[in-house]
């Protein structure tokens, strides 16, 4: 008897595994964090063999705390960091170099190279994205001109690239199934988000062979089936989504003009456009959604690189709080930062800036300014950012957002979800189940092998856990917007030694 939907959400610092059940109810979790490698200032690795053995590791988990069977689970979806680019041999299945992360600016020198070469205006018309070292595609380019032999292997037909949902998907199905959605491989910078296929002009550009590409499918599809010596069973994986849009679906933002913003490590706050991509004007990006039947709905996105990230900073490197959520309590013992502004442009700044040259500030020190100050100040920053592409994508798509639905694992800060409304101006709707991102993922897997019916099924389960309403008078809030602004203009290409340029 199929009880759950297993969702497997591969993020930056950990692994996942939630069991759901028809009610969108969390049955079981399962939770690995895992090796973070920063083998110089500015990258950012992992190792795919930890993705994978913390993945499956924390699927049995969660399969064995409830003593659940491989025939009690209806589907697998799968959700993930986005970007973050695997290479590896198609026979052996070893990866030829580290995942290079989504953070890890090592392709900054090439992006501003292509940018100077005049290829912005083609790429952000076909991709959506603005050219910057976030995406996949460099990182690949990269893999292939610095891996001893690699370039050779993959004009060979040897090698396969993927992001981690591909890489999840192949070796789940016993090396297999080689293919992504396209909310996916709309992050690679590779893929044309109208026509949905690899860009040719673009493979040519960066020297990218399309034999490594996977095949791109839609978000709820049967990719394939568990290899049964994983589970004991054969399961059909029948979901995959970017972790962003999976959080999308799984708030039920269903309709154009529905937005959400997710606070991880970094911070992703997306709008659905509907059926319609909107191309930005105020420094957001074009992406997919998710693809569901022979439909693709679209977002326009805002992404940041540090959010949550920021807390972890305070406790593992400055240790200033020994738990994240300590924060919450230091940051309301003072009535304000004193002036202090922290700028966590530690990976560069995204949207709205895309400086991948930024690099992170605390400004305003005086005197007097005090623990509990940065630690606001470090939290303030989270809501400062999301204030910004909030306004830009209001500018971009014409609609004022009324509230804004809000999950990830720093959601649950209370102080920052109150300063969050006050900057806003506007009320802030946490639900009940803030693993919106493993919730998205099980329902697009869910409707592809009918456990769920439509789309109507998934708006009734979600409800409000608590609102946050804003407070705060309007010059207060200028005021402090105008003093985010000038530091931001501090970080701003500071890294960039043969441009310096600051905004005040
Ligand atoms: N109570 C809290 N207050 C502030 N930040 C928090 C809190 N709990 C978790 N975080 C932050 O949230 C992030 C983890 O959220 P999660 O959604 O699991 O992220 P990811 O999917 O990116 O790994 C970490 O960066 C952590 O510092
Ligand atoms: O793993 P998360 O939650 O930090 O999300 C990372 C994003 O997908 C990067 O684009």
């Amino acid at each position: 008897m199929e009880q759950y939907i297993m969702a497997l959400d591969q993020g930056t610092t950990s692994s996942r595994c939630i069991l759901f059940d028809r009610q969108g109810r969390v049955c079981s979790v399962a939770q690995k964090e895992y090796r973070q490698i920063y083998p110089q200032p500015g990258w950012v690795e992992h190792d795919p063999m930890d993705i994978w053995s913390t993945q499956v590791g924390v699927a049995g988990e969660a399969l064995y705390k409830i003593g659940a069977q491989s025939e009690q689970i209806a589907a697998i979806g799968i959700t993930n960091q986005r970007e973050s680019t695997i290479v590896w041999d198609r026979q052996t299945g070893e990866p030829v170099y580290n995942a290079i992360v989504w953070q890890c600016r090592r392709t900054a020198d090439y992006c501003a190279q292509l940018e100077q070469d005049g290829c912005g205006e083609m790429i952000r018309r076909k991709t959506g994205l603005p050219i910057d070292p976030y995406f996949s595609g460099t990182k690949i380019r990269w893999i292939l001109e610095n891996v001893p032999g690699a370039r050779e292997r993959a004009q060979r037909g040897e090698l396969l690239f993927g992001t981690v949902d591909s890489w999840l998907i192949w070796r789940l199905s016993g090396k297999k199934v080689h293919v992504t959605d396209y909310s996916n491989a709309s992050r690679t910078m590779l893929f044309d988000i109208h026509t949905l296929q690899w860009d040719p002009e673009i493979l040519a550009l960066l020297d990218i062979p399309a034999s490594m590409l996977p095949q791109p499918k839609p978000s709820s599809w049967v990719y394939g089936h568990t290899d049964p010596r994983i589970f004991g069973g054969k399961i059909p994986i029948a979901g995959a989504a970017g972790d962003q849009q999976a959080a999308l679906f799984g708030q039920a933002c269903f309709a154009g003009g529905d937005a959400k913003n997710t606070y991880g490590t970094g911070c992703f706050l997306l709008m659905n456009t509907g059926e319609r991509p909107v191309a930005s004007q105020n420094g957001l990006i074009t992406t997919v959604a998710w693809g569901l039947g022979d439909r693709v709905t679209y977002a326009l996105e805002g992404s940041i690189f540090v959010g949550g990230a920021v807390v972890q900073w305070l406790r593992d490197e400055m240790k200033l709080v020994e738990s994240a959520a300590d924060t919450a309590y230091f940051a309301s013992k003072v009535e304000d930062t004193g002036g202090v502004y922290l700028v966590p442009a530690f990976t560069g700044l995204g949207a709205p800036h895309w400086d991948p040259y930024a690099r992170g500030a605390i400004v305003g020190i005086t005197r007097g300014t005090g623990k509990n100050h940065i630690i606001r100040a470090a939290l303030e920053s989270i809501a400062y950012q999301v204030h910004d592409v909030l306004q830009a994508m209001e500018a971009d798509s014409g609609m004022h957002l009324s509230q804004l639905k809000v999950d990830g694992g720093a959601s649950q800060n209370d102080f920052l979800l109150q300063f969050q409304a006050d900057v806003l101006a506007r009320p802030i709707c946490r639900p009940t189940c803030t693993e919106t991102t493993a919730l998205g993922a099980a329902y697009l897997a869910g409707l592809a092998v009918g456990y769920w019916k439509n789309e109507q099924e998934i708006v009734r389960n979600w409800q409000v856990q608590r609102s946050f309403y804003p407070a705060m008078e309007p010059e207060r809030r200028q005021k402090l917007l105008t003093g985010w602004q000038r530091a931001v203009g501090r970080s701003l290409q500071w890294e960039n030694k043969q441009q310096p340029k600051t905004k005040t």
